[in-house]
């Protein structure tokens, strides 16, 4: 057996952790770590510097401010770290304003985008008396089980390319999608008590893991 294909086995007999980092420059970072902390095998780290993406498998890039968090992700420098990431089919969870960040496009702006992903977004989509609130769901893909779906100020997807798998949507809106390494939720999975997202998640960083 080569050393990849060992790795491989070790990651997916749960003997080896995979290491999954939380982008750690603004928004919900602390709630996405304490989600990872619960589950078996998996090393949890807050990213504050590009050079950390190195040695981690997965990374979760969470709910906040896109405009400030725009921002601090081209200081920091981590713009073409986290391209690079993706470039090696390592694993991106956006959720929210993460979400909002790898989408190709934004319905009336022209921000700089880290365009990892093939949608198009529309932000703060759901107008100002339901600016917040919590829908209950399955995402057969992620779990039979009901999940809170917890929407705060959030972006609803309005266009997918081909590439891209649906995993949620109610009535024609699409609030959560996939493709080969990329997760994007419009909800906040770290804000429920569950932790079936983060499992989902930790499983794709697995198998894609080597
Ligand atoms: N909860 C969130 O991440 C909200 C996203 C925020 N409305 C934005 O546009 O950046």
């Amino acid at each position: 057996m080569g050393l990849q294909m060992l790795k491989k086995w070790l990651i997916g007999a749960g003997k080896m952790k995979v290491k999954v980092g939380v982008l750690a420059l603004q928004g919900g970072v602390t709630e996405h770590l304490n989600h990872l902390n619960q589950i078996e095998n998996v090393q949890v780290a807050p990213v504050k510097k590009p050079e950390q993406l190195n040695d981690c498998n997965g990374l979760i890039i969470p709910g906040g401010e896109s405009t400030t968090m725009r921002k601090l992700i081209k200081h920091y420098n981590f713009t073409e770290a986290i391209k690079a990431f993706d470039q090696q089919q390592k694993v991106i969870w956006g959720s929210c304003a993460g979400l909002i960040l790898l989408a190709a496009e934004i319905e009336g702006e022209n921000n700089e985008q880290l365009a990892l992903l093939n949608i198009k977004v529309k932000r703060n989509a759901f107008g100002s008396q339901l600016d917040s609130f919590i829908d209950k769901a399955v995402i057969p893909k992620v779990s039979d089980s009901v999940q809170e779906l917890v929407f705060i100020r959030a972006p609803l997807i309005t266009e997918v390319g081909q590439d891209i798998d649906i995993l949620y949507q109610k009535e024609g809106q699409i609030a959560a999608v996939e493709n080969k390494n990329i997760i994007a939720t419009a909800f906040h999975p770290e804000l429920t008590k569950s932790t079936i997202f983060h499992q989902y998640f930790v499983e794709k960083v697995k198998s894609l893991s080597n």
